[in-house]
């Protein structure tokens, strides 16, 4: 029967009424009592809140609870959005109590949870592998990131009064890495990734034990385990396809047998040949809370951070940049890939294309209204929305010496860089030459880079002149290209008064971005007197 309460009859004689309105509200189907009264059942209940089965055994005086199930409504309900906090976020104990009260806030909301490691977790794991490498298996112990890693999750754990059995084989099967490591002498993509996947897998636990511990049922999941299925491209993975059945299969399976908030490790997955942890690229959980977003269908994909939304400028540039209310998804994607760190560059790709609105908000000031970040919005009064720094680019001016025609040459120029799988960012071309820059998250971690880099040079000069320049940066306009007009005026009256040459400009491909680039030695600079010409003047904008 739905939304029926089974008591014993006593009780049920007893409370009915008013004891049935609190069950409701409770989420309670059904529900044994063997003896007691209905004040302590009802202060069981208001503990056990999103429990499922509670199994309580007080004393012979006051009650026995022996079961007792959600509602219909419940157990129907839907989960309805993901809510990712990412390491800035997760810093301490103190703040895993905030976020976790944070997210009883919202009563109405059934969320998935996908969570990053705590504060500096994955900086210190890569520290810590990199030490292993030289410094002999005795000392492993002694490497001080260890320790640190160490310290805080015990530390985490124990502030919030958790078993620290969640995390204990964690930290041993840690050290014994870094010992297999340090065997080794090597540090391979593939161990990077399963050294830093220690930090989402303790966050996770720890946070799930709490939820629990306070009430809120929850269930820890590994995103490698629940099919996260990847590309076996190590320290950068791609998502595959075959993600999103497989996550929603896992997740929406375990929520309507026995509802409990999921808690996912962000950034990880399983390379679909290697069957070996992955890792998305720094800063991947937010690529795994849209993947969620769009494997469920949910309603919203809210990323977490402890910024006040999208700014216009990297605050670490210029303190008093200001939020955004409104992005399109395409301005999103240009912003991140363009450098701007508060989104991973791939995880605008599953919002849009399951047209899930992304909220950008601020765990420290959640009053604040962050950025919604939809397809499309009001671009009729839209000018410049942010300003985005890449740095330490590599630029390569190529000339033909016109052994080709124009398109053999640029086919040419192209097919030499998918041969060394090295990604183009900015382009822009003429008749006989072509200038252009080269991604530098995919080229510094390369080790052979300057072996690689010579070898690009020795095969364009085959067929070009190319002149290979250092040491720039892009600064990316996001916004209205509709009025480039009135953008590149204002650029160019501010970059003129401060004597600054730009190298190269590229406009037309994206519709959000205008790109220039410009030595790295001045590039901070320009984006600052950019931040104030267009943001802090009342002429524009
Ligand atoms: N345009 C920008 N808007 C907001 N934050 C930015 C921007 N550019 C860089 N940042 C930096 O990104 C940080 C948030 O991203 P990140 O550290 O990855 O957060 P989290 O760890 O919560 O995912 C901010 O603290 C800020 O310093
Ligand atoms: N912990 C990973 C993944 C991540 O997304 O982190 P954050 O959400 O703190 O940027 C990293 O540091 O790259």
């Amino acid at each position: 029967m739905a939304n029926a309460l089974h008591f014993s009859s006593t009780l049920q004689a007893a409370a009915s009424p008013v004891f049935s309105k609190r069950m409701n509200k409770m989420h309670c189907k059904s529900l044994r009592v063997q003896t007691g009264n209905y004040n302590s059942v009802a202060a069981c209940l208001a503990q056990s809140r999103s429990n499922r089965v509670l199994k309580v055994s007080c004393e012979a005086a006051s009650v026995d609870v022996l079961e007792m199930s959600m509602t219909n409504n419940q157990a129907e309900k839907q989960l309805t959005c993901v809510m990712k906090f990412g390491g800035s976020s997760l810093a301490s104990a103190e703040r895993m109590r905030e976020v976790a009260e944070l997210i009883l806030s919202f009563p109405n909301e059934s969320p998935v949870i996908v969570l990053s490691a705590m504060g500096k977790t994955t900086n210190k794991l890569l520290l810590a592998g990199e030490k292993a490498v030289s410094c002999g298996v005795t000392n492993v112990d002694s490497i001080e990131e260890l320790s640190f890693i160490k310290e805080l999750h015990l530390r985490t754990a124990k502030e919030l009064e958790v078993d620290e059995s969640v995390i204990a084989k964690h930290l041993d099967e840690l050290e014994q890495l870094l010992n297999g490591i340090a065997m080794m002498k090597e540090l391979t993509p593939r161990t990077k990734d399963y050294l830093v996947s220690f930090g989402e897998c303790m966050s996770t636990r720890i946070f799930a034990a709490y939820m629990n511990k306070i009430g809120a049922k929850a269930r820890q999941y590994d995103a490698f385990e629940i099919g996260f299925i990847t590309t076996d491209d190590f320290t950068n993975a791609d998502i595959l396809e075959a993600t999103y059945p497989a996550v929603a299969q896992s997740l929406h399976g375990d929520w309507s047998r026995d509802p409990a908030i999921p808690i996912v490790t962000g950034f990880l997955g399983k390379g679909w040949r290697s069957c070996a942890i992955t890792t998305l690229g720094r800063g991947g959980s937010d690529l795994t809370a849209t993947t969620i977003g769009k494997a469920l269908g949910l309603r919203e994909i809210q990323v977490w951070k402890d910024v006040d939304g999208v700014l216009t400028c990297d605050p670490n540039i210029y303190p008093h940049a200001e939020p955004v209310p409104y992005l399109t998804f395409d301005e999103a994607a240009e912003l991140a890939y363009f450098g701007a760190q508060v989104l991973h560059p791939q995880s605008m790709r599953p919002a849009r294309e399951a047209d899930i609105p992304v909220r950008v908000k601020n765990s420290y000031n959640s009053n604040a209204p962050g950025t919604l970040i939809t397809r499309a919005r009001d671009m009729r009064k839209a000018v410049l929305t942010s300003i985005v720094l890449k740095r330490n680019v590599t630029m390569l001016d190529i000339v033909s010496t016109r052994m080709l025609g124009q398109y053999g040459f640029l086919a040419k120029v192209f097919s030499i860089f998918e041969d060394l799988g090295i990604s183009v960012d900015v382009v822009a071309t003429s008749e006989v030459s072509i200038s252009l820059t080269l991604d530098p998250s995919k080229l510094w971690c390369r080790e052979l880079i300057q072996q690689e880099l010579d070898h690009v040079v020795e095969e364009l000069e085959k067929i070009a002149v190319v002149n290979l320049l250092q040491h720039r940066s892009i600064i990316s306009l996001i916004g209205n290209v509709q009025r480039s007009s009135l953008i590149l005026e204002k650029v160019f009256n501010v970059l003129r008064v401060k004597g600054i040459n730009v190298q190269m400009i590229s406009q037309g491909a994206s519709k959000v971005n205008i790109s220039l680039i410009v030595n790295d030695d001045e590039a901070e600079q320009c984006v600052r007197s950019l931040h104030a010409a267009f943001f802090e003047s009342a002429s524009l904008n």
